[in-house]
């Protein structure tokens, strides 16, 4: 979904003196910093794309909703240090308000339930498909937008709605041709986390901030991390407790470590055994060192990731039972992922899944001569009645017509010409096939 807008090409305008852009009258052509335009190959890619996010959550039963992407600034002001809030792409409206580009998408679907309150029935299940924003200084580069698919489940607590939402994220990759080969699913849950923190007494209010620092695994050096959490106010053997824990890879030894009847082990035990029944198992994996940078997960976490260890996670999700309430509401159970339209596109590309994304047109209708060019709108006319594509082509020349015709991998040709309309015929030319006849205009379909 790249689309090259890397040279600075500009436009020079007719009048170079015209009175909007820059001084010499000359128009900058790229999008704004850090964001895209989809021409039309870009975007039957894009539409692709979505089309596969909307199938999967039709199959899902889940419902689409939307959000105005603006937002109050105070859905997403969090203290956990998060580097999503950390660059929110936000300013003063005006009417003085502040406001925010959205950075995800969670804040605005808490809102929405919390709106509805007791005119929606629970469990809810609702998608959408929606651009995110974040302002980050340009030395890095990177995006300032993406498009994100999520799927989200409001009042249910139990490991089920997180076996169901594991459940799309494979039924999305198996879609697309991605195998458990290529890709895996990392699962954990923060109450290991919880559970450590417990074994060393480390005070509640701690907690969300020290899953944001361990989030950065992977991403800082050990050491790194381990100042930060030092620097958080843990002792050095908490630490270790913590870095140990988050090393584990397997379900048996997290029970060694926290002991048997511990909440996360449980969680964990019966999700896996879900995943058994849905077919999935091989698609995902304990991981301890899972705890995805949002502050507001409080169980299960999960995050895809490509096997040969080349892009950034594919998507990622997790539990988030206790947002409501840090926005005034009664809490209700809810768990989501979140799906970007990048590293998809980076991983279909690796694996030569991306699909022919060329056009297809059923039928060209070309007028001979001009004064055809009537006849040639009825008869487009009733064959786009009838459901056929119909490219409407005049004032070119027929060697023209016959290319764009291959560009545009049109199925027919249909040629208007005077000898065959006074005879009420037109003529038609099958591309694939080459072979040619006339048809009475009025029998055309
Ligand atoms: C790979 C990529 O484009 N990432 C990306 C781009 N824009 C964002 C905007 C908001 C939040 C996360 C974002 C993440």
């Amino acid at each position: 979904l790249f689309s090259s807008a890397a040279s600075s090409s500009t436009l020079t305008h007719g009048d170079a003196a015209s009175t909007h852009g820059d001084a010499d009258g000359v128009v900058d052509v790229n999008p704004p910093r850090g964001t895209r335009d989809f021409p039309p190959e870009d975007m039957r890619l894009r539409t692709w794309l979505f089309d596969q996010f909307r199938e999967v959550s039709r199959l899902m039963a889940f419902e689409e909703v939307d959000f105005p992407v603006l937002e109050s600034e105070a859905l997403f002001i969090r203290k956990a240090g998060e580097e999503i809030t950390q660059q929110l792409y936000n300013f003063e409206d005006k009417g003085g308000r502040r406001v925010v580009l959205r950075p995800e998408i969670t804040p605005s679907l808490a809102r929405l339930v919390i709106k509805q309150g007791k005119s929606v029935s629970l469990p809810l299940k609702w998608f959408t498909i929606g651009q995110c924003w974040r302002y980050e200084r340009m030395t890095r580069g990177r995006r300032r937008e993406h498009y994100q698919w999520n799927m989200d489940i409001f009042g249910v607590p139990k490991v089920r709605a997180e076996a169901e939402l594991l459940h799309a994220i494979v039924l999305l990759f198996q879609r697309l041709g991605i195998t458990s080969s290529d890709v895996g699913i990392r699962v954990s849950s923060r109450k290991v986390l919880q559970a450590v923190l417990n074994m060393y007494y480390i005070p509640e209010h701690l907690f969300t901030e020290v899953c944001v620092i361990v989030d950065k695994l992977g991403k800082m050096t050990r050491e790194e991390i381990e100042k930060e959490l030092v620097s958080t106010g843990l002792s050095s053997e908490a630490v270790q407790g913590i870095i140990n824990v988050l090393s584990l890879k397997s379900l048996s030894k997290l029970e060694e470590v926290l002991g048997s009847g511990v909440e996360a082990v449980a969680d964990l035990k019966k999700l896996f055994s879900f995943a058994e029944q849905y077919g999935y198992a091989d698609w995902i994996c304990f991981d301890a060192s899972v705890v995805r940078g949002l502050a507001y997960y409080t169980g299960i976490v999960f995050e895809a990731f490509d096997r040969e260890g080349k892009l950034r996670a594919i998507c990622g999700g997790g539990r988030y039972d206790r947002l409501l309430s840090t926005f005034g509401s009664e809490d209700i159970p809810a768990c989501g992922f979140g799906f970007g339209d990048a590293v998809i596109v980076e991983l279909l590309k690796e694996k030569g899944l991306l699909p022919d994304m060329s056009r297809q047109i059923d039928d060209i209708v070309f007028p001979l001569d001009e004064e055809l060019e009537g006849p040639a709108s009825s008869i487009a006319s009733s064959l786009r009645k009838k459901g056929r594509s119909v490219d409407l082509v005049e004032d070119k020349r027929l060697k023209w017509v016959f290319k764009h015709a291959e560009r545009i991998n049109a199925s027919r040709l249909i040629l208007v010409g005077n000898s065959e309309w006074e005879r009420g015929m037109v003529r038609v030319k099958i591309l694939s096939t080459r072979e040619e006849f006339e048809v009475k205009a009025g029998e055309l379909e």
